[in-house]
């Protein structure tokens, strides 16, 4: 894998440290990125979100070698005239900010649409106004289904892979209808993209696009009732990681045959540095960034989950450790799936040489550890808790 060094491009060219805007950095990946950014490069960080949780070990104390690289705005970017400001002041911003929980999309679709596509015009404008390069996060789901899974269960062409890889430049967008509400999400992160992309091809944004295909790890989502709501469904690693902790069954969601490629999130993190340090190789390109190697069914992801558990909790798994549930029972109405996301590589290698390296067994191997070592005692002692009266 080519790995950008401390001082030089792909090119040989000298890397200037640059100001970065953030938005999002208080989530998953914005914790991963500026731990990164902190700890291997002299780029400085305007991190934006309304959380910091996930970053405080990067703000405080002052005493950190990187102190005075990151400052923490609190803001939200839906009303926050601050915002513009950041932006023009910044070399570069990278957005993340989105709901991006699938319980949310058929639920509160209003406010999924609003947070994927309203809430980053006003990023995209001062972008394109300001000159400023964006790096924007987008997402697989823009895919939708595979062809292939509308052909006839048993056609041949099933097998083809040009029925079911999904390429940044050929593949079509394949949605559910209307009333499948599941796609809000999808729809949202496709318009925006567009919309980027236009902004790019009549006004010369200079934009990258990314698409993460189920990048999980550590301090991925919340643990339900520890620290986050007791009746909120993040995605599927803390949802497997929130049962295999209370020992309780699984959930297989209409029986658990949808597929998947999971990617390490420092695998995928090497990915964006990369884009941020070449932008003369990344710049209008969008990018998917996943590792088709390690594609799991649901139902495979959560029998391996249950295998590297109890090696690393040391704990016997549970008789029966998964349970099948519908999807109407398990997310409400309007809940619709893809069926298959392997990810075409051919762009990101050619552009930036990125390849992921680490296997699904140990990515799960050091986030169950990091799981069981931070939320394990938490656990227990809510269930030995007596319930108020
Ligand atoms: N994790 C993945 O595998 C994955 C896959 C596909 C796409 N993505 C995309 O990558 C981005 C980041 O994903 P993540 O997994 O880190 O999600 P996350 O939910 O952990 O992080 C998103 C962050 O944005 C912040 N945010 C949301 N709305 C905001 C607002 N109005 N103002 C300020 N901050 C706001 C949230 O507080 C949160 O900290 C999202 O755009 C998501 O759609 C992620
Ligand atoms: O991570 C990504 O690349 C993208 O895909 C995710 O969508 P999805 O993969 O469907 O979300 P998960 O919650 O991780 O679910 C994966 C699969 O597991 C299933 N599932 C989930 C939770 C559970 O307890 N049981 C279960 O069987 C879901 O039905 C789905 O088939 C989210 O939409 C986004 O975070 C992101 O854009």
């Amino acid at each position: 894998m080519a790995t950008s060094s401390a001082n030089v491009d792909l090119d040989g060219n000298p890397i200037r440290p640059l100001t970065i805007c953030m938005i999002g950095a208080g989530g998953f990946i914005g914790s991963h990125l500026c731990e990164k950014l902190m700890v291997e490069t002299q780029h400085t960080v305007l991190a934006v979100d309304v959380y910091n949780d996930k970053i405080k070990h990067l703000l405080e104390p002052d005493s950190l070698p990187w102190a005075n690289r990151i400052q923490f705005h609190r803001l939200n970017i839906k009303n926050d005239s601050r915002l513009e400001g950041l932006i023009k002041c910044s070399d570069l911003t990278v957005n993340l900010a989105a709901i991006c929980t699938p319980a949310d999309y058929n639920t509160r679709p209003l406010d999924t649409i609003y947070s994927n596509f309203i809430d980053a015009l006003p990023v995209v404008k001062y972008c394109s106004e300001n000159n400023k390069r964006l790096i924007h996060f987008s997402t697989c789901e823009v895919y939708g289904k595979t062809i292939g899974s509308f052909l006839p269960q048993d056609s041949p062409l099933r097998q083809d892979p040009a029925y079911y890889i999904l390429k940044e430049d050929t593949s079509p967008c394949i949605f559910g209808s209307i009333e499948k509400q599941r796609w809000s999400y999808a729809c949202a992160k496709q318009l925006i993209e567009r919309l980027i992309y236009a902004e790019g091809a009549e006004n010369g944004l200079e934009f990258t696009i990314v698409r993460p295909f189920n990048w999980i790890g550590p301090r991925m989502d919340f643990i339900p009732g520890i620290d986050g709501p007791s009746e909120g469904v993040p995605r599927v690693l803390a949802c497997f990681s929130n049962n295999l902790l209370r020992r309780e069954p699984l959930k297989l969601v209409d029986g658990g045959e949808s597929q998947r490629t999971f990617v390490y999130i420092k695998d995928a993190i090497e990915a964006v540095h990369l884009m941020i340090e070449n932008p003369a190789r990344a710049n209008g390109h969008i990018f998917n960034v996943g590792n088709p190697n390690n594609e799991v069914t649901v139902r495979q992801l959560a029998e391996m989950m249950t295998k590297v558990y109890a090696k690393v909790s040391g704990e016997d798994s549970i008789e029966n450790p998964t349970i099948d549930v519908s999807s109407k029972e398990f997310y409400g109405e309007g809940y619709d799936d893809s069926d298959k996301r392997i990810p075409d590589m051919a762009i990101i290698n050619k552009q930036l040489g990125w390849d992921p390296k680490t296997s699904l067994w140990d990515l799960l191997e050091s986030t169950l550890t990091y799981q069981h070592r931070t939320y394990a005692e938490a656990i227990r002692q809510s269930i030995a808790k007596p319930v108020a009266s």
